[in-house]
C-alpha cells in the first residue's frame, strides 16, 4: 500500500476537518500556542507534501518554498491569498487553494453592521449609556444619518460585493453604484446597479465599500486624491485588506473632516499598533479582522481547506485553486 501524503497544519483547527482529512492524508497539527512560527516551518516543511495555513500565519515565499522541496500544495483557510507569492509558487510548481463562497454571507453581514454602526454611532452611544451619561432624552448631538435609501458604492463587485448588494438593495432600499474590473450586466439588471468609474462612484456615494483583493495592482488603490472626491458626509468601509487603502491618507481625511466616518475591519499593519490615530477617533468603528469569524463559517472554511488539500494531493474531488495558479 502506498503511503498517504503528509500535510502540516499551522494551527489548531476544527477537529472534524482534521479527522476528515486523515482518511486521505497523514496530518500533523502544530501543537503549540497560536500559529506555528516561520522558523519552525522552515525546519519541518521538508518532510511534507501539503501545508494548510491561514492568511495571518506565514507568507508563502521563495525562502519558505526552498525549505520545502516536496511541497505540492498550500491550502489557505481564507478567500484572500495576498500572502501567496504567486511567482515563487509557480516556479516551485506548488498549487495554491483558497476558500471562496462559504464566507460571503457572513462577511456581507459584517459590512452592513459596520455601515449601521458608523452611521448610527452605535459604539459611541453604547459607551455613553454604559458609563451613565444618558441623563435626558437624546438630543441632536447624538443623532446619526440614514443608511436606508441612501447611495452605496461598492468597489470590487465579486462574490462578497454581490452579497452586500443584495442586502443593501433588497433590505435597505439603497441605490447602488459599483466599480469592478469587468461589468456585471446581470447585477445591473437585478439590482438596478449603475456601473461607473471609481472617481464618479466616490462623488456620488453616501457609503463607499471597498471589497477588492490586495495585489501589486491594488496596493493603495484608494489614496488622498480619492478621499478628496468623496462627499463630506460620506462613510468609508474597508473589509478587504488594509493595504488597499493608503492608511495615512484615510487618517488625514477623517481628521480633517473630509469624510464623516469609517468602518474598518482591516489595517495596513495587523494587529493594529496601539498608538494608531484611528483608535482615538470617535467617528471610526474598528474591528479586529473578524469578517468571516462566526463559528459556523470558520468551520465551513476549515472543512473546505481540508477538502482542497485532499483534492490536490489525492485526486479526491474538486479543489478551489486560486485563479493565477490554475493549470
Ligand atoms: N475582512 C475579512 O475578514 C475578509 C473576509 C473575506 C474576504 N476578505 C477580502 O475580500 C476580498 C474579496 O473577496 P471576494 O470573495 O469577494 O473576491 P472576488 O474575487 O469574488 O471579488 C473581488 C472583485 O474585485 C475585482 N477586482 C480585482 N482587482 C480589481 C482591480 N484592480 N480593479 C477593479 N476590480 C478589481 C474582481 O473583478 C472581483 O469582481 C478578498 O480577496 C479578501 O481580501 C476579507
Ligand atoms: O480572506 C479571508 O478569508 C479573510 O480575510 C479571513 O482571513
Amino acid at each position: 500500500m502506498s503511503e498517504k501524503p503528509k500535510v502540516y497544519i499551522t494551527e489548531q483547527i476544527w477537529a472534524e476537518a482534521v479527522d476528515w482529512l486523515q482518511q486521505y492524508c497523514d496530518c500533523t497539527v502544530w501543537a503549540g500556542e497560536g500559529k506555528a512560527p516561520r522558523e519552525h516551518l522552515l525546519q519541518v516543511l521538508g518532510n511534507y507534501d501539503g501545508l494548510i495555513t491561514t492568511g495571518s500565519a506565514v507568507t508563502i515565499d521563495e525562502a519558505l518554498l526552498a525549505a520545502a522541496p516536496r511541497l505540492k500544495l498550500v491550502s489557505t483557510i481564507s478567500v484572500g491569498y495576498n500572502h501567496f507569492d504567486l511567482e515563487a509558487m509557480r516556479k516551485a510548481h506548488v498549487i495554491g487553494t483558497h476558500t471562496p463562497y462559504v464566507l460571503d454571507e457572513t462577511v456581507a453581514d459584517l459590512v452592513m453592521g459596520l455601515m449601521l454602526s458608523v452611521a448610527r454611532r452605535m459604539p459611541e452611544l453604547d459607551r455613553l449609556v454604559k458609563s451613565g451619561g444618558w441623563n435626558s432624552a437624546a438630543g441632536e448631538e447624538l443623532f446619526g444619518i440614514d443608511v436606508h435609501h441612501s447611495t452605496l458604492g461598492i468597489i470590487g463587485m465579486g462574490r462578497i460585493g454581490e452579497a452586500i448588494a443584495r442586502r443593501a438593495v433588497d433590505g435597505f432600499g439603497m441605490k447602488l453604484a459599483y466599480y469592478n474590473r469587468s461589468r456585471r450586466p446581470e447585477l445591473e439588471e437585478r439590482y438596478g446597479a449603475d456601473y461607473m468609474q471609481v472617481e464618479e462612484l466616490l462623488r456620488q456615494s453616501d457609503y463607499v465599500v471597498l471589497m477588492i483583493p490586495l495585489s501589486d495592482e491594488t496596493k493603495h488603490f484608494i489614496r488622498a486624491e480619492h478621499f478628496a472626491m468623496m462627499k463630506g458626509s460620506a462613510i468609508f468601509i474597508n473589509a478587504s485588506r488594509g493595504a488597499t487603502v493608503d492608511e495615512e491618507a484615510l487618517i488625514e481625511a477623517l481628521r480633517s473632516g473630509q469624510i464623516r466616518g469609517a468602518g474598518l475591519d482591516v489595517y495596513e499593519r495587523e494587529p493594529i499598533a496601539r498608538n494608531n490615530p484611528l483608535l482615538g477617533m470617535s467617528n471610526v468603528v474598528a474591528l479586529p479582522h473578524i469578517g468571516s469569524a462566526t463559528h459556523r463559517t470558520r468551520q465551513d472554511m476549515m472543512m473546505l481547506a481540508a477538502r482542497n488539500a485532499a483534492a490536490v494531493l489525492t485526486g479526491q474531488g474538486e479543489a478551489y485553486i486560486v485563479k493565477e495558479l490554475q493549470p
